[in-house]
């Protein structure tokens, strides 16, 4: 690691409220606010209509590394991830090999450390090869190198009921969490698009929001009945919403362990924005697992967002090559790239439309996905004394996104040409500044 410079943030709002302040930065941590004198500063931002939150933390990323090197690395994708604005992110576990194993974790998680710029925490399979069949070593990975606590076979619904109940119960013993992809595979089977009116003019085979809802209801019940931690990856539907509300409110069981305490879920920035109007074009950019739903299933999650309901934003960044995205619909891979436009889509849908102000997207960007993964020094307060995790917003700026411009290999952005608000200015982890006015300090 790089030992972290003095810098000096000058004129910086915290959390965008309250009169500017300077923010002094020394050995990775916020050393003084409003220091009376400042030598041996070796940098001074000047952050003058910026806005200062705790970096950014993505509980959902895919980085392609190992086995899909030619459409990102985890150089590429923490390269991509300093410039969205994050300092930490857990890298999916469907990589070729799949990170079921001490071995891929410890690779996965000394590579992030070797690149620098974020902390890249590998999430470990919950089963063998992602395959559903047999539980992988969750205990060897929790107690390898990486400290694997969040386990997933995203990409991949953990359908079987028994399998889910005896992955909670061993994650439980681990302080660990599960993260579901709540897909029941019987009701999506060849499965294009979400099923409903744009996909029926289509005539794409539909992919149900009860596919979804129904193993969200049976995951939270099996949670709160062995008294595990269980979180749902991309929320996608307004009837998910309702059954976290629902779930969220049950009464405590005999253990005390109330529901409220076990549960946590995430909703990606592009199920905040698109529809599945978009479909309209047959631009398989748009396709994406879950897919793209309707208007009101929008509405709904950026009020869950708000309520808390749903506890935070997750890119679910999925590069792919321009082979598995420019072809036929039916023959391309879902997913999105996500990592350097999250901050700008959360600004469209949740700040210019009232529903959170900057201290919310602080807690739905950092501070609850750090809680979530039990990370001690992200989503800190921005006060002295604590590690020098950042990112400065500028609020006032527009942007367009050009995919050629973007950090990440693969290109497929659902956002081409679109311009956006609000701008991350500059990332700083653990004191040192990692991207700066769009470009990768390293
Ligand atoms: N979201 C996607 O459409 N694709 C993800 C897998 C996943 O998140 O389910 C991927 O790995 O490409
Ligand atoms: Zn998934
Ligand atoms: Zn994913």
């Amino acid at each position: 690691m790089r030992t972290p410079a003095t810098t000096l943030v000058k004129g910086v709002r915290l959390y965008g409220a309250g009169d500017p302040v300077d923010l002094l930065l020394r050995g990775g941590v916020i050393a003084e606010t409003n220091p009376a004198t400042t030598p041996g500063v070796d940098e001074v931002i000047d952050a003058d209509g910026l806005i200062a939150l705790p970096g950014f933390v993505d509980l959902h990323t895919h980085l392609r590394e190992p086995g899909r090197e030619d459409t990102e690395t985890i150089a590429t994708g923490s390269a991509a991830a300093a410039l969205g604005g994050y300092t930490a992110v857990f890298a999916m576990a469907n990589t070729d090999p799949v990170a079921d194993n001490a071995v891929v974790v410890e690779h996965v998680w000394r590579r992030g450390r070797e690149v620098g710029l974020v902390d890249v925490h590998p999430v470990g399979a919950v089963t063998v090869g992602l395959g559903g069949e047999r539980l992988a070593e969750l205990g060897t990975m929790a107690r390898s190198a990486a400290g694997v606590r969040i386990f997933s076979d995203d990409g991949h619904c953990v359908f079987d009921p028994l399998i889910m109940r005896r992955a909670l119960e061993y994650s439980r013993a681990l302080g660990g969490v599960i993260a579901q992809h709540a897909e029941e595979p019987r009701l999506t089977v060849g499965a294009q698009a979400h099923e409903g009116e744009a996909a029926a003019r289509l005539g794409l085979a539909g992919w149900p929001a009860v596919a979804e809802e129904s193993i969200v209801a049976r995951d939270c019940l099996l949670a709160q009945h062995v008294g595990a931690r269980l979180h749902i990856c991309h929320v996608s539907t307004a009837g998910t919403a309702d059954v976290l509300r629902w779930a969220r409110r049950r009464p405590a069981d005999v253990a005390g362990r109330t529901a409220e305490a076990l549960l946590s879920a995430e909703v990606t920035p592009h199920h905040l924005l698109l529809t599945d109007e978009r479909l309209a074009s047959y631009d398989p950019v748009n396709k994406v697992n879950p897919p793209l739903r309707t208007g009101s299933d929008v509405d709904a999650l950026r009020t869950a967002l708000a309520e808390g309901v749903i506890d935070c934003v997750a890119t679910d960044h999925a590069p792919h090559a321009a082979q598995d995205k420019d072809c036929e619909w039916a023959a391309a891979r879902p997913g999105m790239l996500g990592l350097q436009t999250a901050l700008s889509i959360v600004a469209a849908t949740m700040v210019e439309t009232g529903l959170l102000d900057w201290r919310g997207v602080a807690r739905v960007m950092s501070e609850r996905p750090a809680e979530i993964a039990g990370l001690p020094d992200q989503g800190r307060p921005l006060a002295v004394g604590e590690p020098a995790n950042l990112v400065l917003v500028d609020p006032a700026a527009r942007w367009t996104v050009r995919a050629e411009e973007l950090a990440s290999i693969a290109a497929n952005t659902p956002y081409e040409g679109m311009e956006l608000p609000a701008r991350v200015v500059t990332t700083i982890f653990r004191g040192r500044v990692t991207a700066h006015e769009g470009k990768v300090q390293d």
